[in-house]
This record gives C-alpha cells, sequence and structure tokens, in this order.
C-alpha cells in the first residue's frame, strides 16, 4: 500500500468520526433539553467514569487504553460546554445576580483607604474618584473591607499587585473572606524616595521604615546599605510620619515623595527602585454586586478537585469561549495543606455570551465559586514606564 491510499482510508475513517461526533452531539443536545427541564446538572461525573471505564475496556492494548481514555474525557468535555451554551442562551443562568448599573456614583461616594493621609491607597482614591472625593483612612485592609459591609464607606480602595513585588496576597484573601466585589480598577506610578529629618544626612542613617512591598521593591538600593536595620511598618506614609514623630536623625523612611512632604521631612535619596516603572494596580470594591455597562474584565475565584488536570479543565471554559486570561493567582486553602484556591482575571462583560457560557461551565464544575467582580480597566494607559 503507498502513502497516498493509506492516507484515503484514513480521510474515509475520519469523515465516518466527524458525522459519528455530530450524532453524538445532537443527542447531547436532547440530553441538555432534558436536563433543562428537569433542573438537572449538566455534569455526572459517574456517568462519565464509569463511560471511560467501560470504553478502555473494548480497547485492545495499554497504549490504545490511555489513547481512547484521552480521546472521550476531551468528547466528554465538548458535550458538556455544548450543553453550558444552551443553558446560556435559554437565561438559565444562576447565581449570577449582578446588577448593570450605568456609572458608579463617584462625585458622592465616601471612600475609604488603608494606612494614613500620603499613601498610595490616597493617591490612587483620589485618581479614581476624584480629588475632592471624601475619603478617610482605617488602619487595615480588613478595616476598610468592614467599613464597606457596614456603609460607613461606598467604597475601598485597595492595592492587589505591584509590578516590581508581585500579588498582594492578604488582599486576595479578603476578597474570599468577604461578600465584597471589585467594581474598578486604577493603576498608580510607585515612586518611592529615602525621607529624613530635614535635619539628616544621608550618612546619618542607621534606620529604615517602610512597608515590607517598599522593601522588596527597593531591595537593591538596600542591599549595597547593608549597614541600614530595616523594619517593616503596616503602611509607606506611616513610616514617613514615624520619622516625624521619633525626631531621630538615624531614622529615615521609604515613602512616596508627597508623603515626605505632608510629614515635613527631606528627600535624602531618589531612583532607590529595583525597576524604574514601578507600578501598583489598586482594586475599588463595594458591598453591592454591580458592574457598569462598559466592564471589560471579570475577576474569578474557584476551588477545584485536588486531581489530575483539574485546573486545566477550569480553564478550558476560557479558552473554548475565546476569552483573554489575563492573570492567574494561588492561594493557599486554610486547612487543607497543600491544597490551593484559584483567582483568574480574563477580558469580558458579564452580558457577553462567550462569559455566560464560561461562567456556567466553571459555576457547575468547580468546587467553591465566585465571581469577585466584572468591571472596566484602561490596562494602565496614564502610567509612563519610562520616568
Ligand atoms: C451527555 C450527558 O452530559 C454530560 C456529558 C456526558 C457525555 O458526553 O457522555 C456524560 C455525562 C455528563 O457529564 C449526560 O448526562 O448523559
Amino acid at each position: 500500500m503507498d502513502l497516498s491510499e493509506l492516507r484515503k482510508e484514513i480521510d474515509d475513517i475520519d469523515r465516518d468520526l466527524v458525522q459519528m461526533f455530530e450524532k453524538r452531539m445532537a443527542l447531547c443536545q436532547e440530553v441538555a433539553e432534558y436536563k433543562i427541564k428537569t433542573g438537572m446538572q449538566v455534569l455526572d461525573r459517574k456517568r462519565e467514569v464509569e463511560k471511560l471505564e467501560a470504553i478502555q475496556q473494548m480497547a485492545d492494548s495499554d497504549f490504545n487504553r490511555y489513547g481512547v481514555h484521552e480521546l472521550f474525557t476531551q468528547i466528554m468535555a465538548i458535550s458538556r460546554k455544548l450543553q453550558y451554551q444552551l443553558l446560556a442562551d435559554k437565561g438559565v443562568i444562576t447565581g449570577l445576580p449582578f446588577e448593570m448599573v450605568p456609572n458608579l456614583q463617584k462625585s458622592r461616594a465616601n471612600v475609604v483607604f488603608q494606612g494614613v493621609e500620603g499613601a498610595y491607597s490616597h493617591v490612587a482614591a483620589l485618581q479614581f474618584f476624584g480629588e475632592k472625593a471624601k475619603v478617610f483612612h482605617v488602619k487595615t485592609w480588613d478595616d476598610a473591607m468592614k467599613a464597606i459591609c457596614a456603609g460607613t464607606a461606598d467604597f475601598a480602595v485597595l492595592p492587589i499587585e505591584n509590578s516590581s513585588a508581585g500579588s498582594v496576597s492578604d488582599v486576595y484573601d479578603l476578597l474570599v473572606k468577604y461578600d465584597n466585589y471589585i467594581v474598578g480598577e486604577t493603576f498608580v506610578k510607585v515612586d518611592h524616595v529615602l525621607l529624613g529629618l530635614p535635619e539628616a544626612e544621608i550618612s546619618d542613617i542607621q534606620t529604615v521604615y517602610s512597608h515590607p512591598q517598599g522593601l522588596m521593591q527597593c531591595s537593591r538600593f538596600l542591599e549595597e546599605h547593608r549597614e541600614l536595620t530595616k523594619y517593616s511598618t503596616s503602611n509607606t506614609a506611616l513610616s514617613a510620619k514615624r520619622v516625624q514623630e521619633e525626631k531621630d536623625i538615624t531614622h529615615a523612611a521609604i515613602a512616596s515623595e508627597m508623603a515626605g512632604s505632608l510629614y515635613g521631612l527631606k528627600v535624602l535619596d531618589r531612583n532607590i527602585m529595583n525597576s524604574r516603572g514601578n507600578t501598583t494596580r489598586f482594586i475599588v470594591v463595594a458591598s453591592r454586586k454591580m458592574y457598569v455597562a462598559d466592564s471589560n474584565k471579570l475577576s474569578l475565584c474557584f476551588e477545584t478537585n485536588h486531581e489530575n488536570a483539574a485546573l486545566y479543565n477550569m480553564l478550558s471554559h476560557l479558552t473554548y469561549n475565546g476569552l483573554n486570561m489575563l492573570k492567574l493567582e494561588s492561594r493557599p486553602i486554610l486547612g487543607r495543606p497543600w491544597e490551593f484556591r484559584f483567582f483568574v482575571d480574563f477580558e469580558g462583560n458579564l452580558g457577553d455570551a462567550g462569559v455566560k457560557n464560561a461562567l456556567r461551565g466553571i459555576l457547575e464544575e468547580a468546587n467553591y465559586f465566585r465571581i469577585l467582580g466584572n468591571y472596566y480597566t484602561d490596562k494602565g494607559k496614564n502610567i509612563d514606564e519610562n520616568k
């Protein structure tokens, strides 16, 4: 037999396979209609496990047993995706009661941030809500979350990620702890300087205060000045305040120039950061499940079974619906060592058919699932990376 004859036979088989595939999908569509009527779940794990076992029995070698297992795992996943599409089309999307709003009521908003005046969160709040916004501060990120739950604030502004130090993991955990939602985001350029008392010189400094992120973002500078003792504080601006209050010429803070001028400190050194384009992304959080009409980014959180391909299967719902993933983060689940909760950001709007379809799939197949928000992002267009 020559190659072209072999390929012709393969082509014939493939044609049959496609026809069989289409027949199978048509039946799955009927199954979906039955499920919609009866309120049954799309995923039936027991049936899928039994099917995979039965199919493996039909194959005649280990290699083929493995192959058909792979093949039918995918066929059934596609079958489920078809069913979710149908459910989403028929409006059967429970668990997504997000209210669409034309815009956020920014001008009358009461906004909370963590830290003290001059903190980068303060800068972020003014940038997002405008210079005249009513802002107040609390001691911890947890307090900020509580303030919006209690209604003393309409919005909280919290840092979620820095371009050189990475994710702010505590804030991820707080998004799970509280029933609050991301309704916006804003990017702030972080320009740390070394601040001391007006009479201090850099040679006087022995102790440096800053938030752990501030210390991390200036780690190269601190490595070059190993003689300095580093102290973590809960906020960069608070460290500037502390230097002002302690009146010790040997103390300095790593904070913004704005914090320095607020607390009467002198800039002892600039350009102390590891990377020049150092930017922090802040999220704006509210207690209402709402999204603005032009939202273009979603954040989700889910837990899966601790088994082979579990994450891959969850993410396949995004791939299959052509959704562009922007970020994947994981956090440990307390009480279940070495198991993780996943956080995914991707592009889209809750009104998009592809988004509804993907959410329906993840909602059914994850052990725990929450939409953390659908909001508008300008992707940090205001940031000049070269300055
Ligand atoms: C088609 C069904 O829905 C899903 C898909 C399956 C399949 O493609 O064989 C099997 C079980 C379900 O998870 C069904 O319930 O039979």
